[in-house]
């Protein structure tokens, strides 16, 4: 009895205790000293218990709560709203989460000091992708791919090359009434993103590479030796192959029959001395930047096409603005100019960004001890930093009624540092205006020629299982109204 007694009021408490500190006794302690000589300390925070951390805290707001928020209300109940960064023990590593736009704003701007986490990517990717590049090596790659696919003639002969499938996809779903928006627009995305890079048509190499970069797409976050990984790194070689062959071919062509696609612009843009990509590097990139624009501008696409169903007002003002913009045209297609101008058509856009950010945050890893002077707090080297974006972007400080679907709240500026929805710093998203560009396309010629039957929409939370399905919206067209 006596032993029973105490295991029960000595030794389970004390086990429970450990684990509770063993985080911090492991990982804060140790700094505690050079904080103090320093006069600067760590941010305030619990690392949770021994391997797991904050991560069953985590999935608990996340998964079974619903409200993620709640994962970072709890620590500004807890340690003070003006902090703006917390402590924790996440996904494998002590970990500091920034919440504050000056924070994240000095994280970006930090890549002597922070090194952005793709973890498993160079062997998905190739090393020299844009992700996956660091320093001078980043910054070359950089203005390569910027040449090739930013530039206005470039953006012009985009919006012209992604039409007709816009038009074709729209008109296939509204004779089919009702679609799942998920599937359709990633299909559609995907279609036009081939065709803009390598200029292949739907068939059976489009269907393989398709399957292969579903391959990528499901293995690029996670780690080896999982099966997921060793898959996406095979899905990667044979894509690869594929594209090597196309590169030898265009190579061993007459150069007056170009193809004037993202491949061709790659084949010819020059850095600042003067010098091409190399094969490889085209390659890497090609990859990278298919993968990066893929499910990015699908999702946003979905978004887009889920809150004009809900919301009549929204696409009559659109219909408007385009309608002005199509009447001139005379059944052409509109052009990246004519985009420019679609001042109404740019803040929904910029509400689908937004919403697809949501979800997302940033991984940085400290390349060595860094104070954010701001908050006087050490961020201590290998600690890993996450962005946590929808701090920023669900903050009625930041935002009135956030997460309502407005897109006159664009009609103003966002305050500085709030609207991330491309990162920022060197390593702000290289396909922006393609994505702003190919959003808008669809946006035109949805809100010219459909309206939406949206009785049987409704929005499924983005973390249940059941991620987007119910997404279904019916298209008719407007004549048949
Ligand atoms: C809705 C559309 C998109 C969103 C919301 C988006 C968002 C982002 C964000 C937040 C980053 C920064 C990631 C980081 O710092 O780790 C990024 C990087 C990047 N994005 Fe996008 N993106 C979109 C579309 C595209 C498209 C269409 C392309 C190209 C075809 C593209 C290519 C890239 C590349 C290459 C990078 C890495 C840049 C670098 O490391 O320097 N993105 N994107």
């Amino acid at each position: 009895m006596g032993i029973w007694l105490t295991l029960l009021f000595g030794i389970v408490p004390l086990l429970g205790w450990l684990l509770r500190w063993w985080n911090e006794f492991w990982y804060v302690f140790p700094l505690r000293k050079q904080c103090s000589s320093a006069g600067t300390n760590l941010p305030p925070g619990h690392m949770g218990i021994p391997f797991f951390g904050e991560l069953f805290t985590f999935l608990w707001y996340f998964m079974v709560v619903r409200h993620p928020d709640d994962f970072i209300n709890s620590k500004r109940r807890k340690y003070g709203d003006g902090v703006g960064m917390y402590r924790t023990y996440l996904f494998g590593s002590p970990t500091i989460i920034a919440c504050f736009p000056s924070i994240n704003q000095f994280v970006f701007n930090s890549s002597d000091l922070f090194v952005g986490e793709w973890p498993t990517a160079e062997p998905v990717l190739g090393r020299n992708a844009l992700v996956v590049a660091q320093g001078k090596a980043h910054a070359r790659l950089k203005s390569h791919v910027i040449n090739a696919i930013n530039r206005p003639d470039a953006l012009r002969r985009i919006a012209l090359l992604v039409q007709p499938r816009v038009r074709a996809a729209l008109q296939s779903w509204a004779q089919n009434g009702k679609i799942n928006a998920h599937d359709e627009t990633k299909k559609l995305t995907f279609e036009n993103i081939v065709k803009l890079f390598v200029s292949y048509e739907p068939g059976p190499l489009l269907d393989t590479i398709s399957q292969l970069f579903v391959g990528i797409l499901q293995g690029v976050r996670s780690k080896p030796p999982t099966t997921a990984y060793q898959h996406a790194v095979q899905c990667r070689k044979d894509i690869e192959e594929i594209f090597r062959v196309e590169l030898e071919k265009r190579k061993n062509q007459n150069r007056t029959e170009t193809m004037d696609d993202l491949m061709d612009r790659m084949m010819q843009t020059e850095d600042d001395e003067g010098n091409n990509l190399l094969d490889e590097e085209m390659l890497d990139n090609i990859i990278n930047l298919m993968v990066a624009g893929y499910e990015s501008t699908a999702l946003s696409s979905m978004w887009a096409i889920y809150y004009l169903a809900k919301f009549p007002n929204v696409l009559k003002k659109l219909r408007e603005e385009n309608m002005a913009i199509s009447q001139n045209k005379k059944g052409d297609f509109i052009t990246s100019e004519d985009v420019s101008k679609m001042k109404y058509t740019s803040k929904v856009c910029m509400h689908q960004f937004y919403e697809k950010t949501h979800t997302s945050c940033f991984f940085f890893s400290g390349k060595d001890d860094a104070w954010i002077l701001l908050a006087g707090y050490k961020i201590p080297k290998g600690w890993k930093v996450i962005l946590w974006l929808r701090y920023l972007h669900t903050n009625p400080e930041n935002f009135e009624d956030p997460m309502c679907f407005n897109p006159d709240r664009w009609n103003e500026s966002p305050k500085p540092g709030t609207y991330r929805v491309f990162g920022g710093g060197p390593r702000i998203c290289a396909g922006n205006m393609l994505a702003r560009l190919q959003i808008s396309i669809l946006l035109h010629h949805l809100a010219v020629g459909y309206n939406f039957w949206h009785g049987d929409i409704s929005k499924s939370l983005w973390w249940s299982p059941e991620f987007m399905k119910p997404i279904a919206g019916r298209l008719i067209g407007a004549k048949d109204e």
